[in-house]
């Protein structure tokens, strides 16, 4: 029967991942809708995955492995899950699914509630230019803010780059709520250092004076200042009766240098605080920064949307219950994969949603809680991942948590090795178990300095054998090395897939729809000669789509059934969901080179290069783990925090030396290089386990990045590569495909559905919007300016006498008492105007003493019917959002009268 608040805490290719999609289907097989069923990944190619892994073990219940788990989870018959199966599959693809990386999730709560945080809900996170235009704000605002002097000191002091800081001042920023209980005070190092150098020169006196000294002793108690004294050898030592200072060793002498050694911590302790008081001040600079980047830009990064939501959360205190009253209204479930990678900011933020479901208090009694992870395979701690998270929260939540024991991915001899290997270097490690059927597999480290020159030979020698292209995987430790095996693979003609050529954008079908919609936007016919060319069929004229008329999402649709371009299913579906997610076609045209998608993986043909944190959750038939190409840089972090569980102790500056004066400091960094370490043998842990047949290992002789794991070289089992039949391509079934709904902007600003045949230009419209947009202050005397910007911009697409029209119609609203009297009050003006003439947001909130006034202009009045249902949507997201009251208006300004409706 279905557990209802479950974990597994299990090891590599033991089936977490099967078990989340076994979960998931069992779930809608029991009646679940899927629109509640939250489910939340960390990768957008995780995410597109198990939707994908869904919808192919729907259509192929019956040979799948997951039927006799859902049988087992539901209880169910097989007769009633095959009866069912095409019903649950027609529901899934037409359901609103909550499959998404958790920061979109956080993201569509930001939307929701973005009046909170005085953000427009129709926030960007895509913007290219974020962090240049982040640091150059900072650096105004430093500049205005008289603190050049204390960032220069803080540069100074770390020996550190400009860009350093920058990342210390993110890393305080999303960690500010850990910080909180750690302050520093600003402290006087001089007299330390005085102290420190009188020591040194009463010990200097005693060395000299003794007629026995050598002169190496001489020289090491010289020293010109505090640097120089700090960079003492001997400074290691307990005592100073050792070999340098034989001759004239005297216990007063272990009396200084304790001094010294004390003097020497309390200065190190006083620099760090000052370090840490300055940055701190800092950091207030760079949050106003980060804020007025998104209040006027409109634009945020990630940890933005995680910091806000939970400042809102925080914000409303014993309220929050508001904040997730509506998300609850839609989860009823909630399914996490890699809870091992889980911030503990993001978990605070998850934290209400999840109460609310195990407490059973909810909306929905039935709720149910799942989680799996595996805290060997944790390997984000650099961004905030805290391994100690998942049994903590199994145990806050009364979780129960299952181990699952067996591997389902490797062969014995891949199983037995990685279980020789990390027996005694992980913790609490326990063997795996292998299939019955997984007799065979091969491993194999080899050692050779020529590591490039050895991974190419085993590529070819695994091809030599048969094995199939699509199905060998190198992993390597940084994009850098990546690039270098791609290079030296392609120069023997071996075809290569990178995350470069896996990007969805670059994929045929998904270019050919780019060129299309550019088409269609720009009018250039060139964009319609590459669609053409791309899709492989002959060039016809195409008639301009007017993007203000129908949606982007139908647009694309459209083009993928007027022109059949079902071939391609997966990287397609994956488009549609990504393009639900832009606001608007100017947003996808230039922003859609970062889009963060990959293409679904049956798509692409070559060997597979990709660094190992990039190939957690994949698993391949051959997988080839590389040396580090390069020497491993030492750690540049300025900063060790100190951990105990979940909580953060405390925080410490790097100094160079600092272990050998201070005890804390030592004992800090001790437990840091042990994280270090955890954190290399979980990234090879990772690594090695993604194999299911053959293994290969190639390491150096020298400074290999695998010496903590104490590889023999060796050859386990035999190198056999079974050549499958490759994946014939599926008959595409058109999808009745529909936007991914995350209940956002869709609900409460839902987009204006202008239909064919207005009677006003389109461009009318929009520069009238941007006229009144320019107006400012609605006084007659602006008229004029407005004006001139709106020819300045639309001039060119305009008659002469629809540019008269416009401004008469403005002049008419001037004068409307009635309108005055409703935009008195403090006027914010539609933000999403920078990205061109978007009409689908609030143009004008007025926030008043009584409340909010909203209003929305039109330039005809055809369809008014549906002006008003989408004006009331706005009222009542703004009446929920502010909890004030608003009132909704339609200002039309037609050609010879200003008509006000009030919804
Ligand atoms: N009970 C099962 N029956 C049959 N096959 C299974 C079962 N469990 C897992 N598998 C198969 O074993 C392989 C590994 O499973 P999965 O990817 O779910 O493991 P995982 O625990 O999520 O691994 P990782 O931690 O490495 O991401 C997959 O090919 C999966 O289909």
């Amino acid at each position: 029967m279905v557990i209802n608040n479950l974990a597994y805490e299990a090891s590599a290719g033991s089936g977490k991942t099967f078990m989340l999609v076994v979960r998931y289907l069992s779930l809608l097989f029991m009646g679940a809708k899927a629109s509640r069923i939250l489910a939340l990944t960390f990768t957008n190619k995780a995410a597109s995955e198990m939707q994908e892994r869904i919808i192919a073990t729907l259509e192929e219940l019956e040979h799948r492995g997951e039927l006799d788990e859902i049988l087992r989870v539901t209880g169910l018959s097989i007769e009633y899950l095959l009866e069912n199966r095409q019903r649950v599959l027609d529901e899934f693809l037409n359901s609103h699914t909550k499959i998404m990386t958790i920061d979109s999730f956080f993201t569509k709560i930001l939307r929701k509630f973005s009046l909170y945080a005085s953000l427009m809900p129709d926030f960007s996170t895509f913007s290219s230019q974020h962090e240049l235009k982040l640091l150059s704000r900072f650096l105004k605002e430093v500049s205005i803010t008289n603190q050049k002097e204390r960032l220069i000191s803080l540069w100074l002091s770390s020996n550190k780059r400009l860009s350093d800081i920058f990342e210390l001042l993110d890393e305080f920023y999303v960690k500010f709520a850990e910080l909180k209980h750690i302050e520093f005070k600003k402290q006087n190092i001089e007299v330390f250092e005085e102290e420190a150098l009188s020591y040194m020169s009463e010990l200097k006196t005693i060395v000299t004076s003794c007629p026995s000294a050598s002169s190496t002793a001489i020289k090491s108690v010289e020293a010109k200042d505090f640097e120089e004294l700090c960079s003492k050898s001997w400074l290691e030592r307990e005592s100073l009766d050792y070999r340098t200072f034989a001759k004239c060793y005297t216990p007063a002498m272990d009396e200084l240098l304790h001094k010294i050694k004390d003097a020497i911590k309390n200065q190190n302790r006083g620099r760090e605080q000052n370090f840490f008081f300055s940055l701190k001040g800092l950091v207030d600079t760079y949050i106003k920064s980060k804020k007025a980047l998104y209040m006027d830009d409109n634009e945020l990064s990630f940890s933005d949307v995680t910091y806000l939501v939970y400042q809102i959360l925080k914000l409303l205190g014993d309220d929050s219950e508001f904040l997730y009253f509506r998300l609850d209204a839609q989860i009823e479930h909630i399914l996490l994969d890699e809870f091992q990678d889980t911030s503990i900011l993001q978990y605070e933020i998850l934290k209400p949603l999840i109460d609310e479901i195990t407490s059973g208090e909810g909306i929905f009694k039935n709720g149910s809680f799942f989680f799996v992870g595996d805290v060997k395979q944790s390997i984000y701690r650099f961004r905030g991942g805290v391994s100690a998270l998942f049994e903590s929260v199994a145990r806050e939540n009364s979780t129960h948590v299952e181990k699952l024991l067996t591997n389902y991915r490797s062969q014995r001899e891949i199983v037995s090795f990685v279980n020789s290997v990390f027996i005694d270097k992980i913790k609490n490690y326990t063997p795996q178990l292998y299939r019955e059927a997984a007799n065979y597999g091969y491993v194999e480290v080899v050692q050779n300095d020529e590591v490039l020159e050895e991974v190419v030979a085993q590529v070819k020698s695994l091809l030599a054998l048969g094995a199939d292209i699509d199905e060998i995987a190198l992993l390597c430790a940084t994009n850098r090395d990546g690039s270098s095996v791609k290079e030296a693979l392609e120069a023997e003609n071996i075809e290569v897939v990178t995350e470069t050529t896996t990007k969805l954008i670059n994929q045929n079908s998904v270019k050919a729809l780019l060129e299309y919609l550019k088409f269609h936007y720009f009018g250039e016919a060139i964009y319609a000669h590459n669609f053409f060319a791309l899709i492989s069929q002959e060039f016809r004229p195409m008639c301009r789509i007017d993007f203000n008329r129908v949606e982007l999402l139908q647009v694309v649709k459209g083009a993928i059934r007027e022109f059949s371009l079902f071939s391609d299913s997966f990287n397609l579906l994956r488009f549609l969901d990504a393009i639900s997610r832009y606001n608007d076609i100017e947003a996808l045209l230039f922003e859609y080179e970062r889009m963060d998608v990959s293409a679904a993986a049956s798509e692409l043909r070559g060997v597979r290069v990709l660094t190992v944190h990039k190939s957690k959750g994949l698993e391949y038939e051959h997988v080839i783990v590389m040396d580090r190409l390069t020497k491993t840089p030492p750690s540049r972090e300025a900063v060790i925090y100190e951990y105990d569980g979940l909580t953060l102790e405390n925080i410490y500056l790097r100094i160079k030396g600092r272990e050998s004066v201070d005890e804390k400091y030592a004992l800090a960094l001790l437990k840091e290089k042990a994280l270090q370490v955890e954190d290399s043998l979980n990234a090879h842990y990772v690594a090695f386990t993604r194999a299911r047949e053959n293994l290969i290992v190639v390491l150096k002789s020298k400074e290999s990045i695998f010496d903590i794991l104490d590889l023999r070289v060796q050859k386990n089992g035999v190198l056999k590569c079974t050549s499958k039949e490759k994946n014939i391509k599926k008959e595409f079934i058109p999808l009745e495909y529909q936007e991914l709904f995350y209940g956002t902007q869709s609900d409460i600003l839902e987009l204006e559905k202008e239909q064919e045949g207005d009677f006003v230009s389109i461009n009318f419209g929009i520069a009238m919007h941007y006229m009144l947009e320019m107006l400012g202050e609605f006084k007659t005397k602006n008229i004029a300016n407005a004006k001139d910007s709106m020819i300045n911009k639309y001039g060119a697409l305009l008659q002469e006498s629809e540019i008269k029209d416009i401004q008469k119609r403005v002049e008419m609203l001037l004068e409307n008492s009635e309108f005055i009297s409703i935009v008195d009050g403090v006027c914010y003006r539609e933000k999403a105007l920078r990205y061109k003439n978007s009409l689908r947001y609030i143009d004008l909130l007025v926030r008043s003493k009584e409340g909010y006034n909203i209003l929305d202009y039109k330039s005809s009045n055809l369809y008014m019917y549906e002006h008003v249902k989408q004006v009331r949507s706005y009222v009542k997201a703004v009446e929920e959002i502010t909890k004030k009251s608003a009132l909704g208006y339609i200002i039309y300004l037609l050609e010879d009268e200003i008509k006000i409706v009030k919804v």
